[in-house]
């Protein structure tokens, strides 16, 4: 053996050069490339932490300051002008207008009306005369820039924004990206994933055009995703991701079948993935990222609104309770026979235990430290790790997550935090989201009322 048993080989690292000597230990076992990597990582994370020892309880708390007016400045001048380096992200322009409006959005900016008319406008020749958004005018729709236009029409919140969509075209792209077996593929003859049955499904729910054709058998295929690790992969036979963990669980609950899945397992595999950098990896043996303080602690946010239901999977008659997603999601615990593996570790048996009146899945205030001392950049956007650029993806996601990390103590949806649950000064308060379409709870409720009206 390479290796010793505790320093698993990670599934990513390259067979050719993994694993490789580690000129520093040479009579030790020998290290992968990335567990060579994550001690780098954990010793820049600490390097960043050991200054907060020994300073004034004031000096940490402008350290852990939000740069509002730094990142408004980042993300506007984002949306008016791209350097060409940005070119590789020429089919993804409705992500980057949803990128860099939510992110705007979550810091409470206003957007001033030319713009959001010209971000109308630009989405508008991105749509395909049969529906759909493609990546930019003229270019063939695909489901993923469908999610991020019609999430950045809805971000944008305008009559002129919201009636720009044409919501009989879009449930045709959707219905002709439905496959036989009930998932969906991201485009015309594209790949079927859990990312695709996410994209179709929540698009379909903000738009109020979600029906019994589209929902049909997309839970049978998530199921077949949630691997023996308990997350969920992007196919089946997959490796569980946070990316696709999240894009799962907020399938199952949207359409309404969340019981479906082994949900101790799931919150077992999620809780573990925070680290000792404050942050989460995306799966195991991986690194840490900024990103994944979304993908991963949204699935935690969701599964604080479920613990009722993972409760009632464990012992049917323990915990009795209704879930609190509001209008998408009226799962009733009374609904759900007991059901699962029966099976729950002791970490997530003490979890629901403790936090099932109250309070969240993960440590809240370790996640903001991990998104404000490592990952944000003082000139204005959000990073993965500290070493890396800025970029808007991890603007988005960083800023998402801490929003979510700041509303977890809350028991109602939005409700003002109390100043403990924030890491900083109170100003570094974002918006609340929806967490399962990831767009602010206002502009959200403002849309499911046009959406409701037709
Ligand atoms: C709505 C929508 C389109 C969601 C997408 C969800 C998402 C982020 C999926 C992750 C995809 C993936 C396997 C990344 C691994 O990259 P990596 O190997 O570079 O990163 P890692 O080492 O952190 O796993
Ligand atoms: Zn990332």
């Amino acid at each position: 053996m390479e290796s010793s048993p505790s320093f698993s080989t990670s599934f990513s690292s390259p067979p050719s050069t993994n694993p490789i000597p580690n000129p520093n230990l040479d009579s030790q076992p020998r290290l992968t490339v990335t567990q060579l990597e994550q001690l780098k990582v954990e010793e820049k994370v600490a390097e960043i932490y050991r200054l907060l020892n020994g300073v004034s309880a004031h000096a940490r708390s402008l350290m852990s300051e939000l740069w509002c007016d730094k990142h408004v400045e980042f993300l506007t001048r984002g949306l008016k002008q791209l350097g060409p380096s940005y070119h590789v992200l020429d089919a993804n322009r409705p992500w980057l207008c949803y990128w860099i409006l939510h992110s705007i959005a979550l810091l409470g900016e206003p957007l001033d009306t030319e713009l959001e008319n010209d971000v109308v406008d630009f989405l508008s020749r991105c749509e395909d005369e049969d529906g759909g958004y493609g990546g930019g005018p003229g270019q063939l729709p695909h489901l993923a820039t469908t999610y991020a236009a019609v999430n950045t029409l809805v971000t944008l919140g305008s009559e002129n924004a919201l009636s720009s969509i044409n919501r009989d075209n879009i449930y045709k792209f959707l219905l002709r990206m439905k496959d036989s077996s009930g998932a969906f593929r991201m485009h015309d003859a594209g790949e079927i994933d859990v990312r695709a049955c996410y994209t179709a499904i929540s698009v379909a729910s903000i738009l109020n055009i979600l029906d019994y054709e589209l929902v049909k058998d997309v839970g049978n295929y998530i199921l077949r995703c949630q691997t023996y690790e308990g997350g969920i992969s992007g196919e089946p036979g997959s490796e569980a991701h946070g990316g696709y963990t999240f894009c799962g669980l907020a399938t199952m609950i949207l359409i309404n079948e969340a019981d479906r899945l082994d949900l101790s397992s799931l919150l077992d595999w999620v809780a573990f993935r925070q680290g000792v950098e404050c942050g989460f990896q995306g799966r195991t043996n991986k690194l840490v990222d900024g990103c994944y303080s979304f993908w991963q602690g949204g699935v935690l946010a969701l599964m604080q609104r479920l613990l009722p239901i993972v409760a009632k999977q464990l012992t049917p008659s323990s915990v009795s309770g209704e879930s609190s997603l509001g209008s998408t999601c009226n799962i009733k615990s009374s609904d759900l026979a007991g059901q699962g593996s029966g099976k729950l570790s002791d970490v997530s048996f003490s979890f629901i235990k403790r936090h099932t009146e109250s309070g969240p899945l993960f440590h809240t205030i370790a996640l903001q430290q991990y998104i404000l001392l490592c990952s944000q950049v003082l000139e204005g956007g959000f990073k993965d790790k500290p070493g890396k650029q800025r970029d808007f993806y991890h603007t988005c996601y960083c800023l998402s997550g801490l929003s979510v990390s700041q509303y977890s103590w809350s028991k109602d949806a939005g409700a003002c935090p109390l100043p403990t649950a924030i890491l900083g000064p109170y100003s570094n308060l974002l918006e609340p989201i929806h967490p399962l379409h990831n767009v602010v709870l206002d502009k959200y409720y403002i849309s499911h009322e046009f959406f409701s009206r037709s």
